[in-house]
């Protein structure tokens, strides 16, 4: 079944179409992966599934129900994680929680314990009558996630909800949204760390100037780059810089060096490996390893878009 139904979508601002004729379909059970560079529409898409942005036209439907003409329904079986804390200082995290909760529907004594749920599943479950001032960024995003999932939606939206974290808590809402998904959810992720949506999507969108540009698995993405390869060396020390040497060599699209690590984004067709090596050499580098592989999804997304995901 799908979860998730967009038609044909578009939304402009005066004369800027920045969602443009958008359809997506996103099934039962998935980890469905959003992305794109900065103001390629995303949050404007996410703002429309939510209602709080008024198609210029198109169609969305939840659990194939219209959401225009179906609101409670959709309210009912959609949670949002927003990228821009949604929290209230001045509420305990219980009270933050019970009042999305409420919003989204729930009443009584099922409000009650499903808020004393939420918080126990995001690790905040002992403060519940502690107030957000007093949390870590990470704390604060976890209860913005306990304020989306206390209802128990079928489909949640994250919007990068792992920015300027600490690595603890990351860990801690990555495997929670895996434990949403097992639990029943379908989740719709957009990060701007790749590695992320590397590990957790079985299928992404790519979307650029408000228009779908590839969809797939990460190994279709992959795939339909027949075109680059990466190539990955290490040394067996590092001064710095070695890396810097290697972008003149033809075929090379682009050089990222970390420490003692290089890799290296090159045309597929170009076999440049000998030059690579021996420019390495020359400069006195000791080479530890070198390994040629299929394009990585940060590959993918800089050939699809000719940007970075973290532009
Ligand atoms: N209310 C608005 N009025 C005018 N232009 C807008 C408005 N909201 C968004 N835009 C423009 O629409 C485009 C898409 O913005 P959107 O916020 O959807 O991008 P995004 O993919 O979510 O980017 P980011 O990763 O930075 O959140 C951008 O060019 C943005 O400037």
């Amino acid at each position: 079944m799908n979860v998730l139904d967009i038609r044909g979508l578009t939304k402009k601002f005066g004369d800027f179409l920045a969602v443009d004729n958008l359809s997506l379909t996103v099934r039962e059970g998935e980890i469905f992966g959003f992305l794109g560079a900065n103001g390629a529409g995303k949050s404007t898409t996410i703002n429309m599934i939510s209602s709080l942005l008024r198609p210029s036209g198109g169609e969305i439907r939840i659990l194939d129900k219209d959401i225009m003409k179906e609101s409670r329904f959709a309210k009912l079986n959609l949670g949002i994680v927003p990228q821009d804390l949604a929290i209230y200082e001045d509420m305990t995290a219980y009270e933050n929680v019970s009042f999305f909760a409420g919003l989204y529907g729930l009443r009584g004594t099922v409000l009650k314990e499903r808020v004393l749920e939420a918080l126990e599943f995001v690790g905040l479950g002992d403060k519940a009558k502690a107030f957000p001032k007093t949390f870590s960024g990470g704390m604060k995003r976890r209860l913005n996630i306990a304020c989306a999932i206390a209802h128990k939606p079928k489909l949640i939206i994250m919007d990068e909800p792992t920015v300027g974290i600490d690595p603890q808590s990351r860990n801690y809402i990555l495997s929670s949204v895996r434990q949403l998904n097992e639990t029943g959810s379908t989740i719709i992720y957009t990060s701007h760390y790749m590695e992320e949506v590397e590990e957790l999507c079985s299928r992404i969108a790519i979307v650029d100037h408000g228009k779908i540009i590839a969809e797939g698995t990460k190994e279709q993405l992959k795939a339909s780059i027949t075109d680059r390869k990466d190539i990955r060396l290490e040394l067996k020390s590092s001064g710095g810089g070695e890396g810097e040497h290697l972008k003149d060599i033809p075929g090379i699209r682009t050089v990222q060096q970390d420490g003692q690590v290089i890799v290296i984004q090159s045309d597929a067709a170009v076999d440049n490996l000998n030059r690579i090596l021996k420019k390495l050499m020359d400069e006195g580098a000791e080479i530890r390893s070198v390994e040629e592989r299929e394009p990585s999804l940060e590959t993918v997304f800089l050939t699809l878009t000719g940007r970075s995901l973290r532009d």
